[in-house]
């Protein structure tokens, strides 16, 4: 049967042509209103859109017919992906068709910055001839920092490379293979990058962690004289507060490629000659837009035959025994990979999957992909598929293996993940599936995690569970339920507690200070 397609942007022919060669009829409804969206979505199989148009639950809720939304280009911040994988819509993108373009805009607002192009190219514009006005300095010799070394952003450092630049960074993230690999010296701390760079280019998705995450306080850190670059996401600079910075020319100059609400036409830095604005050009290029175009339409068109996407961003189409096998245990994998990350407090650098049980038979790539999703949560939910993980986890430095025995203890099946020596197992309970705890750090425990909870190690002695409660109880916090877990061949105990209630730094060190404790974990899932 025919499937029908929504366009929201001006896909460039060659990925058109790709759908209609492959039966589906497109139809176009360019920059609609969320009303005009909601009103047309219905009938539609598949939804190609643009950063800017926003697919919401509201709009997912009217899209009856909706199997796949795929997005010409990296970024899927404007697609509530939750919503879309609660009623089984495949997200996917085209992750590497402007990444190049991207590189090269940021390498051009670099140069433009440093050599004030702009300001003397309107000069000219304005019949002047006017030199000593625009003196600039070269990028030769000077100290780049770059924040996120993923794909863009492992591109500049290539690039700058070749233009004598000492690169220095930071990506929690980022293998220190991989940065010795693009000559990065990286940081794990912003402070040491602030204060030596002379140049800084943001590379970074837009997360709650990095929404404002150069504000006042990063930009007085800074050198005088900085140059600053966002070709990323717009909000990542707090634009109020740097407009402040470039008004008493602490920032030499700033170029923007990206804003918090775009379109932008308005905006602190406007009335500023060294303020070099780009509408969103990175990807307005020939040649991204062709990939982008041509990508995005085999990902739909695969998508819509029942095929794997391989640049799906939530679910990939598991053949349905795969599914059957696995599936359950997605949600328990991500919350092993969450936990063991939050345990480590750090990514991983080798990670064990060990599947036991009726599973044992099962493609255990779905739930590596899950463990890693959890793992690097920094991303939204679902960036890494079964057909992604391996390459992705390579690209962080992260070593997998997975194993698999038929013997699950006490348990139909189960799956246990040991990440730098961290050991977690989970199995499921009931016919809701809830995940539940079954063993960790090697602990033998049994219950299901709540939002927040407490993980104390300690020399098991009389009292010590009166203690926590007394603490616990006069700061608010409320136990839910507990678990203890004890080693025959160790003196220690695990105590593994759900709580509701505000604990926070101060509260945690009180507890440490009370009882001599191996080790103390709050976990949020
Ligand atoms: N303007 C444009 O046309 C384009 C913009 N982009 C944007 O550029 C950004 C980078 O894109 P890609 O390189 O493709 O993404 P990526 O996912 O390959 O890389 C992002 C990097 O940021 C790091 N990171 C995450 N949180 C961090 C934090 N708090 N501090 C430091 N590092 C952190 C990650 O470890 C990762 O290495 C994204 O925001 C994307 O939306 C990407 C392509 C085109
Ligand atoms: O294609 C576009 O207009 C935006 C590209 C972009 O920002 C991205 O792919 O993340």
């Amino acid at each position: 049967m025919t499937k029908k397609i929504l366009v929201t942007e001006d896909l460039v022919q060659e990925g058109i042509d790709l759908l209609r060669e492959h039966g589906c009829t497109v139809d176009f409804l360019i920059d609609p209103t969320a009303d005009e969206l909601a009103g047309a979505i219905a009938p539609y199989d598949g939804l190609i859109v643009h950063p800017n148009t926003v697919v919401d639950a509201a709009l997912l809720a009217a899209a009856e017919n909706l199997k796949i939304i795929g997005r010409a280009g990296v970024t899927v911040d404007n697609i509530d992906i939750d919503a879309a994988s609660e009623r089984g819509i495949i997200v996917c993108n085209a992750p590497n068709s402007n990444v190049i373009s991207a590189a090269e805009h940021t390498m051009a607002l670099l140069l433009s910055a440093a050599r004030r192009i702009p300001e003397a190219s309107a000069s000219m514009h304005a019949g002047q001839w006017r030199r000593a006005d625009f003196m600039g300095s070269e990028l030769y010799g000077k100290t780049l920092a770059i924040f996120g070394l993923g794909r863009v952003g492992g591109l500049v450092a290539e690039r700058a490379a070749a233009f004598g630049m000492n690169l220095i960074g930071h990506d929690p993230y980022c293998s220190p293979e991989r940065a010795l690999h693009l000559g990065v010296t990286l940081y794990d701390d912003l402070a040491p990058v602030l204060a030596q760079a002379d140049f800084i280019t943001v590379h970074l998705p837009r997360t709650v962690g990095t929404r404002g995450m150069f504000g006042a306080d990063e930009f007085a850190a800074m050198k005088d004289g900085v140059v600053l670059v966002n070709a990323a996401r717009g909000g990542i600079f707090d634009v109020a507060a740097l407009a402040d910075f470039v008004a008493a020319g602490k920032v030499a100059a700033v170029a923007l490629d990206s804003f918090e609400e775009e379109p932008c036409t308005a905006s602190p830095l406007h009335e500023f000659p060294n303020a070099i604005l780009t509408p969103h050009l990175s990807p307005m290029t020939h040649e991204a837009q062709r990939r982008a175009s041509t990508q995005i339409a085999e990902a739909v068109v695969a998508g819509l035959a029942g095929g794997m996407v391989a640049t799906a961003v939530n679910l990939s189409p598991l053949p349905p025994e795969v599914l059957d096998a696995v599936g359950p245990y997605v949600p328990a994998c991500r919350m092993m990979g969450t936990m063991v990350s939050q345990i480590l407090g750090r990514t991983p650098k080798s990670l064990k999957v060990e599947l036991a049980g009726a599973i044992c038979d099962a493609d255990p790539a779905p739930l590596v992909a899950a463990v890693l999703d959890g793992g690097l949560s920094y991303r939204r939910i679902g960036s890494f598929t079964a057909a992604n993980a391996d390459a992705v986890a390579a690209r962080h430095g992260i070593a997998l293996t997975t194993s698999a025995v038929r013997d699950a203890q006490e348990y139909a099946s189960s799956v246990r993940l040991t990440a730098d020596g961290i050991e977690v197992g989970a199995t499921l309970f009931g016919t809701e599936h809830t995940p539940r705890i079954i063993s960790l750090l090697d602990y033998k425990i049994d219950i299901a995690p709540a939002r927040c909870s407490l993980v104390f190690e300690y020399v098991d002695a009389p009292g010590r569970i009166g203690t926590i409660g007394t603490i616990l109880g006069e700061a608010g916090a409320n136990i839910t339920t507990m678990q203890i877990g004890t080693k025959p061949e160790d003196s220690c105990a695990l105590v593994y507690m759900n709580v509701e209630g505000d604990v926070d730094g101060a509260v945690l060190d009180r507890l440490r200070e009370a009882i001599d404790l191996r080790n103390l974990w709050k976990i949020i899932l």
